[in-house]
């Protein structure tokens, strides 16, 4: 029997089309020939709806989104939207609503890719960023604006229930890994009340897992060994901040954003999960054809084990390997190692038909 997967694809803003019609290309040849089948819907959601309607994510929208068993999502976000309403009032609406509490952002190091590291040696560690929470929240309010006299503020939400258990999901991936090392990071020598709480959830839940090694970093210092010595790394568990902030870090040491894969996962399957690469949408390089593809081609590797197709992943996974090794020969012989945004998609594509 046909499987359809009913796929919900919000293009969005800036490169976010492009680089979601390159994802989709490659979806598309890999489930060629076989008994699953992609049916996608399109959402118009991003700047120009904003700008026809003033909406950014309705009631509406949300509960046809709901329906669908997963989401490829490009990336959101224009200068000529004030700054937040996209990213509060479609993703994090998105992520919040659809209780994204894990944001899994996986960095692997492809030899011969540009990177400003001198020694980048083997870079394969997985970030589980906590995805409704923390400093995300929008809790905070302003008061006295615009005089001399204001205050702003943002407080960071840590819950118990939501610490555990994305805690207890990066527990699950170290022990799955042969490395088996959670390194959790935060900054509770200073967020002494938020910190605690992390540290305290990490201790206790270590002792479910004792094949798991588990250490400490200090966000300031994560960032150093994030350039001095990332193969220390295999599973890195932190807050929605640091997070987004150490995984567009990986994403630079890696050879940049453009190559760098997330899934925004409902774990208990309630609501579907949304994948996307880690960056925004590039206005500096929209509607041209240099954005990298290969950070939403990865997300639909983690799609595709998402929804148990774990055969065609790999395949994708392959097929992307190939394709970097490619690119990475042609650079060491002095060509560019970025190819437009099309060659990209059509390159990978064309490798996973033939594989
Ligand atoms: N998930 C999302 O939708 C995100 C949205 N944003 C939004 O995107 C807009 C731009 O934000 P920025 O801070 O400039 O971050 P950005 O990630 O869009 O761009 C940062 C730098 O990375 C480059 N870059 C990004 N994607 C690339 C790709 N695929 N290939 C090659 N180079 C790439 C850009 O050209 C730029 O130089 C803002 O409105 C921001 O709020 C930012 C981050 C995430
Ligand atoms: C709301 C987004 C703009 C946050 C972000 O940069 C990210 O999730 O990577
Ligand atoms: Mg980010």
């Amino acid at each position: 029997m046909t499987r359809t997967i009913d796929l919900a694809v919000i293009p969005g803003d800036g490169i976010g089309p492009e680089v979601v019609a390159e994802g989709l290309k490659v979806l598309e040849a890999v489930l060629e020939g076989n008994d699953v089948q992609v049916a996608t819907t399109q959402y118009d959601l991003g700047a120009a709806r904003w700008h026809r309607t003033g909406e950014t994510l309705t009631d509406e929208d949300l509960e046809s989104i709901k329906q669908h068993e997963a989401i490829l999502l490009g990336a959101v976000g224009d200068p000529s939207v004030p700054s937040g309403v996209l990213e509060r009032g479609l993703l994090l609406k998105l992520r919040f609503a659809l209780d994204h509490y894990v944001n899994l952002r996986p960095n692997k190091y492809y030899p011969g890719v540009p990177t400003p590291l001198a020694n980048p040696g083997d870079i394969d560690f997985l970030v589980v960023r906590e995805g409704t929470e923390g400093l995300y929240c929008g809790n905070g309010g302003v008061v006295r604006e615009g005089t001399p006299h204001e205050i702003a503020t943002e407080v960071s939400v840590n819950t118990a229930y939501g610490v555990e258990r994305v805690v207890r999901y990066a527990f699950e991936k170290a022990n799955a890994r042969p490395r088996k090392k959670l390194t959790y990071v935060h900054k509770h020598n200073v967020l002494v009340n938020a910190g605690h709480l992390w540290r305290r959830t990490v201790e206790a839940v270590s002792a479910e897992y004792p094949e798991v090694s588990v250490d400490y970093l200090h966000v300031d210092a994560a960032t150093i060994f994030l350039v001095t010595d990332p193969g220390r790394f295999d599973v890195m568990v932190t807050d929605n901040l640091f997070g987004d902030i150490l995984t567009d870090e990986a994403g630079a040491i890696t050879g940049g954003v453009g190559l760098a894969a997330s899934g925004n996962i409902n774990p208990d399957r309630v609501y579907p999960s949304m994948f996307e690469p880690i960056h925004g949408s590039a206005p500096d390089i929209a509607g041209k054809q240099l954005a990298d593809p290969i950070a939403t081609i990865a997300s639909v590797v983690l799609l595709l084990d998402h929804l148990g197709l774990g055969a065609e992943a790999r395949r994708v996974e392959a097929a992307i390997d190939q394709d970097m090794a490619a690119r990475a020969a042609a650079a060491a012989e002095g060509a560019p190692f970025a190819r437009s945004t099309g060659e990209v998609g059509d390159a990978v594509a064309a490798i996973v038909r033939q594989g």
